[in-house]
């Protein structure tokens, strides 16, 4: 819970003449709720500052990202290719996108986890080890058994994620009861399904490597798209590379600042708030910095896979519904079915 200690709730950062908003947590939550819901019908994007995710955990995290990134490839590759969780390079998601990076994509349920590879069952096993039990399972598993050191770090990096994960949609759940209060519709309607036991959040590491004398600046690593889930919570180390999209087609790039978490909304709630909120469309540009590396650790915050997803009527006032009614799970079996730069939720509107 944050706790309300400054007046002034806002900032404006301006880059070439638009400001974005970066926002206060720790100011009036009334005040807070009223910013986040403009930035999120202005822009679909806004940082948050004071926002009670320990910086100590947050550095843990990144220090381990990086470590995982600096392994030799047939190491990292251990963890089994991105299907769609695991490690990936250069290519992004399973419908022939490419990009200037390497990531590791992790489901953070601990029931999708068990049912995925190898090293996501590992992942399961020691999460539930660092709240003390499942030991003796966190100890068999196949790669790691003969190695004890090996298993000791292992232990050590899931703690640390697991710690991250929660902090993470702790403050993503947050926002959405912010969002909420400020709509006027019930304080969970968005984030009971974060928080539930099935939800379908993801955490993916982008690693974009330093650019070598064979490379060209302005190359993308990520492409245009929209984030398909109901909100994102992105934390950069201090490299520049994202950007977001304005109406108007210009892209704005936005100051990195690693106390900061970038924050926008995604194809669910633009849906369920009958498009009065806008699923920005952002993308990465590779390393515009010369020898500096670039880590985003992305949080999505999704539904359980059978949620239906549909605008409330508080929402839809006089309105039409725009889009048809449609669970989670449809909505993600056609956006992996398409390609990164498609406007998938115009699939869904209604015509
Ligand atoms: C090409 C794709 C990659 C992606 C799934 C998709 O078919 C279209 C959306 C992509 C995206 C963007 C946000 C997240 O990074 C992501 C994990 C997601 O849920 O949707 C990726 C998907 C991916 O890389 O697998
Ligand atoms: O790395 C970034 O800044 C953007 C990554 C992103 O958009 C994503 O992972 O969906
Ligand atoms: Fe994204």
């Amino acid at each position: 819970m944050v706790v309300a200690t400054q007046v002034n709730p806002i900032r404006m950062e301006k880059i070439r003449e638009v400001d974005i908003p970066v926002i206060d947590l720790s100011c009036s939550r009334s005040k807070v709720a009223k910013l986040i819901v403009k930035a999120c019908e202005e822009y679909g994007f806004f940082k948050v500052i004071n926002h009670g995710v320990s910086h100590h955990i947050t550095k843990e995290m990144e220090d381990e990202s990086f470590e995982f990134f600096d392994k030799p490839l047939p190491e990292k590759e251990l963890v089994g290719s991105a299907n769609p969780f695991g490690y990936g390079s250069k290519n992004i998601g399973l419908s022939g996108d490419t990009g200037e990076l390497e990531y590791l994509l992790l489901p953070t349920n601990q029931n999708a986890i068990a049912q995925t590879s190898k090293f996501s069952y590992a992942w399961a096993s020691l999460t539930k080890t660092h709240k003390g039990y499942h030991l003796s399972k966190a100890l068999s598993i196949k790669n790691f058994n003969n190695n004890s050191q090996c298993r000791l770090t292992l232990w050590v990096t899931m703690c640390v994620v697991s710690s991250y994960v929660k902090s993470v949609r702790e403050l993503a759940c947050e926002i959405l009861e912010l969002i909420a209060e400020g709509l006027g519709v019930p304080h969970s309607l968005f984030s009971h399904f974060v928080r539930h036991f099935d939800s379908d959040s993801l955490l993916r590491l982008n690693h974009y490597p330093p650019v070598t004398h064979s490379f060209h600046h302005g190359n993308i690593g990520f492409g245009e798209h929209s984030d398909p889930q109901i909100i994102t919570l992105l934390r950069s180390n201090d490299a520049p590379g994202l950007q977001i999209s304005l109406r108007n087609g210009l892209w704005l790039p936005v100051s990195p600042d690693p106390h900061a978490f970038c924050v926008n909304i995604g194809d669910i709630l633009q849906a369920m708030t009958n498009g009065r909120f806008v699923s920005v469309r952002h993308r990465a540009m590779a390393n515009l910095l010369p020898n500096q590396s670039r880590l985003s650790m992305v949080f999505f915050g999704a539904p359980p896979p059978e949620a239906t997803i549909a605008c409330p009527p508080q929402l839809l006032k006089r309105n039409k519904p725009i889009y048809k009614t449609f669970t989670w799970s449809e909505y993600k079996s056609h956006t992996y079915a398409h390609r990164l730069g498609e406007t998938r939720l115009d699939h869904f509107k209604i015509t």
